[in-house]
């Protein structure tokens, strides 16, 4: 049942088998755990994977009926009741969106058996039908999507296509072609010299190829005719094969490319930013910032159907498309951002020098019950996830190929948030984005060791060091500005203790600077620092607020938030949209959870009278 603010987008997610099957173990980056969930290298932290949980996980192994049948099939019944649906294939080129959507003619896809059980659906329910019941007509339209653009493909037009709404909130396309079928074969007659119009219009415009969205539209009228009245419902069902979402970083960066790379981009943004608030149910959908959205406004969300089937490639060479692109998808799902479980087992052989040693205080232990003779010679040994052995050597690997992606990246935030610079040179955005992911680089190395130092000081069982309390001026604040939560409240004004640091009081607020996580979390300090649950609402939504609305200048306003850091905010705010929560910091590219972590507590700590 639909909600008054709209239907879920279920996401699931197809792993394509490696396509050199000698390279399928040794050379993958992604592996999945259940029918649910994935995990795939964190090229950030080589201690951990990432872990991403969808509506659905299809394996390599999986078949084409498996996909079909768990996601697609159950959303089938709905046209024919009059409501709409949209199915859309997403990822890279080459991780199996044509193959999944259109399969071939011994693996057929999602469209094929799509349309062979709307037909059979529909012969099942007219064979049965007394002569007052519905009648079923099917009439399909094919069209694609390019450089913003909408193309009628079964009838090839000189001209692109408006997008109409009609006053029941319909979306229409006038003169849009439709043909009436009433079977498979009747379809396929039609949609297969459809789709080779679209590759021989590609050829003829020059480049409208693969880079468009192609979207088949099918709609189910049916009508039913009593002596007082004829009643008609309409169910549409998309089937869309996105354009492959990493074409921006193989298309160059000139002329018609940069063109259509940057439409590509920005549809498949818009549609991610739908995605994102129809399953958060936020007030507002931006359906008008995109066709491809627009198209699909009365078909995704409301009180439509719809399935994301996300497609993801197993080879390292796919690393950062799949990354991304999980991000893209997982946007709707929750990411789960954990330490790769890892097991020490007991083994007879001798031990082999460890290259994870500065991370064993992690591990895990799993003890067999053992006879004390076997004690004596076994010697415990980590023993790690094939990928985390891959990632030992991953940094090194595909260092230049990060280093590509974020240049990437940094083009298409630079043309979002500036003009790119003349004569090929980066624009000073871009430059300080450089920048940017060079300092985060450098802050997570400082963090790590910070990290490991204070374990290595945990398990000698020192003292964990004092919260270092120091009082929070205004005028610390990077370019002396006010701070935002300090101007948001109230002046500091109040008393001053030097008892375990200095403290500032603002009638009902105090805030205070802390060092560092860790001091947060000492038991010691847990009796000097304590977050105000009055108040803690109240300035979370303000400092949200300063999230999402704050300038890179007004970002720096918060603890433990810099010139770098503010800048990757409010770039990500910029391609992504707004932050629901704080906590969603950690979407943030460049942001680890530690950092997300610190912004946070330092933003929302008060001190006790
Ligand atoms: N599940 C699968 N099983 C076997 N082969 C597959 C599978 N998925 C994809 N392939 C093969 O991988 C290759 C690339 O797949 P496909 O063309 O579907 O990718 P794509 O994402 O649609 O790329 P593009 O965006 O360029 O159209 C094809 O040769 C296809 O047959």
């Amino acid at each position: 049942m639909a909600s008054d603010k709209g239907m879920r987008v279920q996401v699931a997610v197809r792993l394509r088998p490696a396509l050199n099957p000698n390279e399928q173990r040794a050379n993958r980056c992604v592996s999945g755990i259940d029918n649910k969930s994935l995990e795939i290298w964190n090229w950030r932290n080589t201690d951990q994977s990432l872990r991403f949980e969808f509506d659905a996980f299809y394996g390599a192994d999986s078949q084409q009926k498996d996909i079909f049948k768990k996601s697609v099939r159950p959303l089938l019944a709905h046209p024919l009741e009059g409501q709409n649906v949209s199915v859309f294939a997403y990822g890279p080129t080459g991780a199996g969106k044509t193959f999944t959507m259109l399969g071939t003619q011994k693996n057929p896809g999602i469209i094929p058996r799509s349309l062979f059980t709307l037909f059979r659906e529909i012969q099942r329910r007219e064979r049965n039908a007394t002569s007052s019941e519905w009648k079923y007509a099917v009439s399909f339209s094919y069209l694609e999507i390019y450089q913003e653009k909408v193309y009628d493909l079964l009838e090839i037009k000189s001209h692109d296509l408006p997008i109409r709404e009609d006053q029941n909130h319909n979306i229409f396309i006038p003169n849009l072609t439709s043909k009436t079928i009433s079977s498979v074969q009747e379809f396929q007659a039609l949609f297969e010299p459809a789709s080779k119009n679209r590759t021989t219009a590609a050829t003829k415009l020059n480049s409208r190829s693969s880079r468009s969205h192609s979207v088949l539209l099918v709609k189910v009228e049916k009508s039913r005719e009593t002596e007082r009245e004829l009643k008609t419902q309409v169910g549409k069902l998309y089937l869309i094969d996105l354009a492959g979402s990493e074409n921006n970083k193989k298309t160059g960066n000139q002329g018609i490319r940069l063109k259509e790379s940057g439409a590509i981009n920005m549809s498949l943004f818009q549609l991610g930013k739908v995605v994102d608030a129809l399953n958060q149910k936020l007030p507002r959908i931006p359906y008008r910032d995109s066709k491809l959205t627009r198209l699909l406004q009365d078909s995704l969300g409301g009180h439509a159907h719809a399935c994301m089937l996300t497609n993801i490639a197993p080879e390292e060479e796919f690393y950062m498309d799949t990354y991304t692109t999980l991000n893209f998808a997982a946007k709707s799902r929750n990411v789960v951002n954990k330490p790769f479980v890892r097991e020490i087992s007991e083994t007879k052989k001798p031990a082999k020098k460890r290259s994870l040693s500065s991370h064993d205080d992690k591990v895990t232990t799993k003890k067999p019950k053992l006879n004390t003779e076997d004690k004596d010679r076994i010697i415990p040994q980590v023993e790690v996830s094939s990928l985390i052995r891959r990632q030992e050597t991953f940094e090194e690997k595909v260092k230049s190929r990060l280093d590509n992606l974020e240049q990437n990246l940094l083009q298409h935030l630079t043309k979002v948030t500036s003009r790119p610079g003349t004569s090929g040179q980066p624009s000073g955005t871009q430059q300080k984005l450089e920048q940017g992911f060079a300092d985060v680089r450098r802050l997570q190395q400082e963090i790590a060791s910070v990290n490991k130092v204070l374990r290595e000081k945990q398990n000698e069982k020192k003292d964990v060091p004092k919260a270092l309390i120091k009082p929070w001026r205004s005028s610390e604040t990077p370019g002396g500005e006010r701070s935002h939560l300090s101007s948001a409240s109230t002046k500091f004004e109040g008393s001053k203790k030097a008892k375990n640091g200095e403290k500032y009081q603002t009638g009902k607020i105090q805030f205070a600077k802390v060092k560092s996580v860790q001091d947060f979390d000492n038991k010691e300090n847990a009796s000097i620092i304590r977050l105000d649950p009055e108040f803690r609402q109240k300035h979370a939504a303000s400092i949200l607020h300063l999230l999402n609305t704050g300038t890179v200048k007004q970002l720096k306003s918060l603890q433990s938030v810099g010139e770098k850091r503010a800048q990757l905010i409010h770039n990500w705010r910029q391609m992504f949209g707004e932050f629901t929560r704080i906590e969603d910091l950690n979407k943030v590219t460049g942001l680890p959870q530690k950092t997300v972590n610190l912004i946070i507590q330092n933003n929302l700590i008060a001190v006790d009278a």
